[in-house]
């Protein structure tokens, strides 16, 4: 279980995050919603060391250290919004980025990685700025399943992507789940995607939680009328 407590997040001088807790089990998928700029974004790059914060992040009540290394080393594996492909390397050294973190006997990609992302077993020798849109970003999630992470921190993973590669990320996002060795925190804006995936979850407003709840403890309409304009 990865959690956050008096989590604090600024700008400069202007405060992003005041103060907030969040708890994400593994197993589960916790879909974190919002409108544009509530900071999102800004909660999964402190949970994933990107960006400095205050507060206490634990896995299975141990407190993990702060820095993208630690954390990708802690099984906390980011997909940024935007994908981050390395344009000029082939699929293949794209997914060897994820190696970084791991010791070297851990080195390899697992089949079940291919399994989940066939295209990318046929693409291998292709370049990342190739593909296409959806190509990539199941590129960067392959990339981070290739860590073996505890946690997967997804932002926005069907921003720009057509609706048959929406339904494969889908079912990807599903079978990870089944699975049950991690937990699955997903930000997402297309809300009948975020619904239908949900176990868990929760409106951020002005960096703040307004409603944290298993998806079938929550009134679907009242979560929509709180997470749009
Ligand atoms: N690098 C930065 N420097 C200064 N302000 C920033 C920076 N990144 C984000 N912000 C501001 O922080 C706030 C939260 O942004 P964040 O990207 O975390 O929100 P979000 O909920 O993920 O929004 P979106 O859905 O648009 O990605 C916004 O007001 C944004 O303008």
């Amino acid at each position: 279980m990865l959690a956050v407590r008096d989590l604090t997040l600024s700008y400069g001088g202007s405060v992003i995050i005041p103060g907030l807790d969040l708890t994400a089990r593994t197993g589960e998928v916790t879909a974190l919603m919002g409108l544009n700029g509530v900071g999102k974004t800004s909660l999964l790059k402190a949970l994933a060391g990107r960006h400095p914060s205050g507060g206490t992040t634990t896995f299975d009540g141990i407190a993990l250290r702060p820095g993208a290394r630690a954390r990708a080393r802690a099984g906390i594996a980011y997909v940024p919004q935007g994908r981050e492909v390395f344009p000029l390397l082939t699929v293949q050294e794209n997914l060897e980025t994820g190696f970084a973190c791991l010791s070297r006997s851990e080195r390899m990609i697992p089949d079940a990685i291919f399994d989940l992302f066939p295209v990318l077993d046929q693409m291998r020798g292709r370049r990342g700025g190739d593909l296409s849109g959806g190509q990539q970003q199941q590129l960067a999630i392959a990339r981070a399943l290739v860590t073996r992470p505890r946690a997967l921190l997804l932002d926005e993973p069907t921003e720009g992507i057509q609706p048959s590669i929406i339904a494969e990320i889908g079912r990807v996002i599903e079978r990870l789940r089944a699975e049950g060795e991690m937990a699955i925190v997903l930000v997402e804006q297309r809300f009948d995607f975020a619904w239908a995936l949900a176990d868990r979850v929760v409106a951020m407003r002005r960096g703040e939680i307004v409603h944290e709840a298993p998806r079938s403890d929550t009134d679907r309409d009242k979560l929509l009328s709180l997470v749009s304009v």
